[in-house]
């Protein structure tokens, strides 16, 4: 048989694939020294460095490797993930050292976007009035503005290649006092700073700092209007259209973003009592609405409607009988070529795991059996609550409801593996890594193939 001569590319990725396999760790971090594009190659069969290290037992490739920033999601044409590799081998210690380095494989997700309780809420504050009131008018407290449910945001000019691109803008009591005049504005607390290392140590052992309180006021006010406080700021009010737009602030804002959000779209939908119809007073920081109406049934014990509501929603990633493929879907309104996990709003008196199997079954036409909670996450858009889990197929034939989903496919592990890794791909492309779609997939394709 004909053998080709090896071009002066493919000769080096074979020098540093072999290096991998013999465990030659100072010919390998030679080769990465003058050619660090070599650490995600693949040579035969899909197989990385990564993946040949493991498979022999060097460890000490392997941590080199990872220290290098190598990536550990890409499969082999077996959709075996280097962890897959040495666990199949007995090669522990190299498995337990690819879980731990990331936490996605260790079966705990990362913090998820929306999550990150930025502010202690000190919800027993909410019905101090006399305490509230003196943070109002205090020249510390801090004061994000919404236009209805869209916060006013300035463009980060700081960092171009970061993806936080909106920073929430701030505002002292002098530069909003006006608004509260307003009968249609809300003002909701929102908590305290947390006492962290940057806190004044000095004052903090005086006794005399007090974390700065944290408001937001929602208003109708002309958006326009209400640009011309920043005073040539380059500010602008988010319209969350496309929804994208949410998904740009730091992962400390973020969780800021998520519960005032929620909250000012409650006052946006419950201006008037659901139970009577009467005006209503906004109370305990702006988490409570009470009925004008003295006669009316929601004074009396626990009304729900009184306090701020959230929609749970499952969201579900769907995984074949045969552990290596899993279900997603795509609507019409998604960009094109991209599939996520199916998801539901729960039904009144339905558990999770019920609302799971509906859902799936109602959109796919695929039947479940086993399904496990895995993580959630606060969804503004406007206040959902998803309920993430892994759900078991029993049934793997398709039957789309086109009013619901345009179209639901199984992908396999190296697929999905494939897009995770290579970014924007057109055959397939996964949600945004905020999502908890998008961690439910990385999750999953993190674990061995015997879930
Ligand atoms: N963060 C993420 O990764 C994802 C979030 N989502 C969110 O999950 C939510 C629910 O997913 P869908 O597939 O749309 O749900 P779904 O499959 O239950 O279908 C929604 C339809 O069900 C009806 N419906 C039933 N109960 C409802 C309720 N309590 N509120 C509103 N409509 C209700 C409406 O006709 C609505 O059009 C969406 O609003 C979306 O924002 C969905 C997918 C991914
Ligand atoms: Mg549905
Ligand atoms: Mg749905
Ligand atoms: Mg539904
Ligand atoms: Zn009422």
């Amino acid at each position: 048989m004909a053998s080709f001569p090896l071009s002066a590319k493919e000769e080096i990725v074979e020098r540093f694939l072999d290096a991998a396999v013999r465990g030659d760790l100072p010919q390998l971090r030679m080769l990465l020294t003058h050619t660090p594009s070599l650490i995600n190659q693949t040579g035969y069969s899909g197989w990385t460095a990564l993946m040949l290290a493991a498979r022999n037992g060097h460890y000490n490739v392997v941590e080199a490797l990872l220290s290098h920033g190598c990536d550990k999601l890409p499969v082999n044409s077996s959709s075996q993930t280097a962890y897959d590799i040495a666990k199949f081998w007995g090669h522990s210690h190299i498995s337990n050292l690819l879980a731990q380095t990331d936490d996605r494989c260790s079966g705990v997700l990362p913090e998820l976007y929306f999550c990150r309780e930025t502010l202690d809420r000190q919800s027993d504050k909410r019905t101090d009035k006399a305490w509230l009131e003196a943070q109002q008018s205090d020249p510390n407290t801090v004061y994000l503005l919404f236009s209805n449910i869209n916060p006013m945001v300035s463009r980060c000019e700081e960092d171009k290649s970061s993806e936080v691109l909106n920073k929430l803008c701030r505002f002292r009591y002098d530069g909003v006092k006006d608004l509260f005049q307003k009968p249609t504005t809300k003002l909701i607390f929102l908590g305290v700073e947390k006492m962290n290392s940057s806190s004044s140590c000095s004052q903090v052992q005086e006794g005399s700092w007090e974390p700065p309180a944290w408001f937001a006021i929602g208003t109708d006010e002309d958006a326009t209007e209400l640009l011309k406080r920043c005073r040539g700021k380059n500010c602008f009010f988010t319209t969350f259209s496309p929804k994208i737009d949410l998904l740009t602030f730091s992962e400390e804002e973020a969780g800021i973003v998520a519960h005032a959000r929620a909250v000012l779209v409650w006052h946006n939908r419950y201006s008037f009592c659901p139970i009577c119809g009467s005006g209503t007073s906004v109370e305990e920081g702006g988490h409570k609405r009470r009925c004008l109406n003295l006669k009316c049934r929601s004074l009396k014990g626990v009304y729900n409607t009184c306090y701020p509501q959230i929609d749970p929603v499952v969201i579900m990633l769907v995984v074949h009988p045969d552990r290596n493929q899993c279900l997603l879907g795509r609507k019409k309104s998604f960009p094109v070529g991209m599939f996520s996990c199916l998801a539901g709003f729960i039904e009144p008196g339905e558990a999770i795991e019920d609302a799971v199997r509906r859902e799936v079954e109602e959109e796919s036409g695929v039947k479940v059996g086993l399904v496990r909670y895995i993580c959630s996450q606060p969804w503004p858009m406007p206040s959902n609550l998803m309920i993430g889990c892994l759900a078991i197929a029993t049934s793997t034939n398709i039957k789309v409801d086109q009013n619901e989903i345009e179209e639901a496919r199984w992908f396999t592990r190296q697929q999905i593996a494939e897009s995770l890794h290579r970014g924007a791909n057109p055959a397939l492309m996964l949600p945004p890594s905020q999502t908890i779609a998008h961690q439910l997939i990385r999750y999953w394709i993190c674990k061995n193939a015997n879930l």
